[in-house]
């Protein structure tokens, strides 16, 4: 496997040296990588000289040289070495066409010059620093390509925006890093740069894993870039001549948006930016009031699975591209919602299908989705297991108790407000992490003035008497939950089996966290932890410092929806996530957190569902149509955006006590959950939730599963005897059913 060190570990001061080497060239994989991509690169140099000769010889605007003059050069020559060097890089590959280590963008067409070359500067190529082109993965490579003909303007006429939606862990942050650099040494024209200053706006948990992936491929002297925090204000940014990135938490942006506002940025970039599809809320209107015209929108989540939120977003990187919104509901919106109905005519259909079609055409132009396959190929094996839990004794109790309640039962008559549902599963789902969650519950509500009307009353009365009359919340018993057994069993295994790695533990719940804490001091676990209450500024620390090799955690306890977006966390390479999220993204999201570019361990991921109970309803949710279909395969959607309906509730609130796995019973598998076979998962592609159409359907790689996926899974019950899984082995006793699925496999996990 192909694992480098970042130029900026290898190159010291990039301005001494003159040339740039690479430093694992005698290693004959990354040469055979380098030839391949070098390939690639011969491609668009033919483009690239091709694209020369169109060139209008006529119009006395349309530059027809390729080389700067001397005068042009010194120009815009600012005495730095890389841009003395892009200029040189470019003359070479005018003499030698062969020439082929580096990344050349395309040039602009007559028309382009006709708009943005009005002082009849020589048409120079514009070429990525090799520094970075070393380590770029090919679809990286694309992406830059991609990014710089959209913000440049070249893609669709006079618009400068694009969204960058590849999926989590391609290196979204490296390729705009790189055409940041780009633009701010070089440009078409005389080579003069494109832009000056960038302004990066990011959630707050990742300002400083953009300043460090800056330093991590650019060094600390190629491009001096501002973080803003507590201490350092805007007004140090624009006062001082020194930074030409700032980067900013949305929170801060909104705080400070007057001084913002006042700095002319070139190129603004929205990271995590599918935040920004409402345009009604105030992040997006700051946003849209800064005069920035080359807007780039980053994002993992897909983007058109909402024709609504999918205008916000076209409609933020390229403003008015797509009309009106009142003109894109009745051309676009409607005729595509009309044809996807069952009732819907021929017509209707027809109609729905060209807008769709016309719609992706026009914005396909600026968007670029690549999903994780293409990276696989660099990343070590991955191991995901479901792991069937068997609920405890005082579990089960409380279980039945709770369903129950006068609440549940008002629930299921329809009798309650539209949300009271959310508090009978809440309480569900605390009980399946741990009864003292639960009990812990009902004594603060007890306690409070409010108990006689509360609602709650109706679902926790009488439930006290469930628990032993000595019960202490604070002394967390192992035994009393399925999942937390097992947890603690895994942990002993890898702590004994490979002393060398490390486990992210997530769940949603900060005082389910607090639990898991308890559970690893208990034990003598060294762990690190991330919440909502982590203090920005330290973020990144906490992280750094649990990848280094030297930290002594063994655990990182994460709450993922505090930090689970855009982290990297590869020092863990066990993955255990505690409870479930009705948002499948959100857990997709968190066990993106280990399986990533530099992760050196193959992977085991490990979701703990508690058997029978609403824990795998939930699951089957996120994996069956109707999960697809709903409004909760983006990060921003909650519980509260759920609607069911009344059979819908009958099944959540139904406990199987009898089965060992209800998703299996349902997957209409003719196996008795003796160790079955999948067949390979790339065979079944299912589809997306994407309001656009089946043409949007490529891919199946990082969304939830469908219930025939996982149907192809290996599958076995606990009593299964011979585990051949080192870890599973010491578990089994304590879970009813397995689900396995393994990627990249070697002979050796
Ligand atoms: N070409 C590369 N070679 C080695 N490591 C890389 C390369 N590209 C990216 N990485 C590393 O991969 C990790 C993931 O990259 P990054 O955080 O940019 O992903 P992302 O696309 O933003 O994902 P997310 O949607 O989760 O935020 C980072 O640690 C980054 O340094
Ligand atoms: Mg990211």
């Amino acid at each position: 496997m192909r694992r480098s060190a970042a130029p900026s570990q290898l190159q010291g001061n990039p301005f001494k040296k003159p040339k740039f080497i690479p430093p694992a060239r005698s290693n004959p994989s990354v040469n055979e990588e380098i030839t391949k991509q070098n390939s690639d690169i011969k491609l668009l140099e033919v483009a690239a000289s091709k694209n020369t000769f169109l060139q209008s010889q006529n119009d006395p605007r349309i530059c027809s040289f390729n080389l700067p003059t001397e005068e042009s050069a010194r120009e815009i020559n600012h005495g730095d070495n890389y841009r003395e060097k892009c200029l040189e890089a470019s003359a070479m590959r005018t003499l030698d066409p062969h020439h082929t280590d580096s990344l050349v963008m395309l040039r602009p067409d007559n028309n382009h010059q006709w708009m943005f070359n009005r002082n009849c500067f020589p048409i120079v190529d514009v070429v990525v620093d090799p520094h970075l082109v070393y380590h770029l993965r090919p679809h990286q490579k694309e992406g830059i390509i991609f990014l710089y003909e959209c913000v440049m303007g070249m893609r669709v006429n006079g618009r400068c925006g694009a969204i960058l939606a590849d999926e989590m862990g391609l290196g979204k942050t490296l390729q705009c890093i790189s055409l940041i650099w780009t633009l701010q040494c070089q440009g078409p024209y005389g080579g003069k740069p494109v832009i000056k200053k960038t302004l990066i706006v990011t959630p707050g948990s990742l300002v400083n894993n953009w300043r460090k992936e800056f330093q991590k491929w650019l060094g600390r002297e190629r491009i001096k870039v501002f973080t803003v925090d507590q201490d350092h204000k805007v007004d140090e940014f624009a006062k001082s001549p020194f930074y030409s990135v700032l980067i900013i938490s949305y929170e801060m942006l909104l705080r400070s948006l007057d001084q913002i506002k006042s700095i002319k940025f070139d190129l603004l970039i929205c990271d995590e930016g599918h935040r920004l599809k409402n345009s009604a809320i105030k992040t997006t209107t700051a946003l849209i009031s800064l005069s920035c015209e080359k807007r780039i929108i980053l994002t993992g989540t897909p983007v058109q699975n909402d024709l609504q939120e999918f205008f916000a977003l076209i409609d933020f990187v390229n403003p008015g591209i797509l009309g009106s919104l009142s003109s894109y509901r009745k051309i676009y919106e409607e005729p595509i919602i009309i044809s996807r109905q069952p009732s819907a005519s021929e017509e209707e259909k027809e109609l729905g299908e060209r807008r769709a079609a016309e719609l992706t055409c026009l914005t396909g132009l600026f968007i670029l989705r690549r999903t994780q396959e293409v990276i696989n190929k660099y990343l070590p094996p991955k191991i995901e297991n479901v792991v069937f839990c068997r609920p405890g004794a005082l579990q089960i109790e409380l279980y039945r108790k709770l369903l129950n309640s006068q609440a549940v039962r008002f629930c299921l008559q329809g009798l309650l407000e539209n949300s009271s549902h959310l508090i009978c599963t809440g309480a569900l789902k605390k009980l399946c992490n741990h009864p003292c969650l639960l009990f812990s519950s009902v004594k603060e509500k007890e306690h409070s003035s409010t108990w006689d009307e509360n609602e709650e009353r109706h679902l926790y009365e009488g439930l006290i008497s469930v628990f032993p009359a000595d019960y202490n919340p604070l002394t967390v018993t192992e035994d009393e939950s399925g999942k937390l057994q097992v947890l603690s069993k895994l942990l002993a295994a890898v702590h004994e089996l490979r002393p060398a790695e490390k486990v992210v533990l997530v769940s949603n719940y900060t005082k389910t966290l607090d639990i898991l804490q308890e559970v690893c001091k208990r034990h003598g676990y060294a762990c690190t932890r991330l919440d909502g209450q982590t203090p920005i500024s330290q973020r990144q620390q906490i992280v750094d410092g649990f990848n280094s090799k030297y930290s002594s955690d063994f655990i990182f306890l994460l709450s993922s929806k505090a930090g689970g977006v855009g982290l990297n966390l590869i020092g863990g390479s066990h993955l255990i996530l505690y409870d479930i999220d009705w948002n499948p993204a959100t857990d997709i999201q968190a066990m993106s957190r280990v399986w990533r570019d530099g992760q050196k361990h193959p992977v085991h991921i490990y979701r703990l569902l508690t058997t029978g109970t609403i824990e795998e309803k939930i699951y089957q949710r996120q994996i069956s149509k109707q999960g697809l279909s709903g409004a909760v395969v983006d990060l921003t959607k909650t519980s509260e955006h759920i609607q069911f309906s009344v059979e819908e509730l009958k099944n959540l609130f139904t406990l199987h006590e009898n089965s060992h796995c209800v998703t299996h019973d349902l997957l209409d598998c003719e196996c008795t959950g003796e160790n079955r076979t999948g067949d390979s998962l790339e065979k079944f592609p299912i589809s997306r939730n994407c309001q656009l159409g089946p043409q949007q359907q490529k891919s199946n790689s990082l969304k939830p599963l469908s219930m025939s996926q996982l149907k192809q899974w290996k599958h076995f019950s606990g009593d299964q005897l011979n585990l051949t899984d080192p870890f599973l082995t010491r578990i089994r006793e304590n879970v009813s059913f397995f689900f396995q699925n393994i990627t990249n496999q070697t002979t050796s996990i």
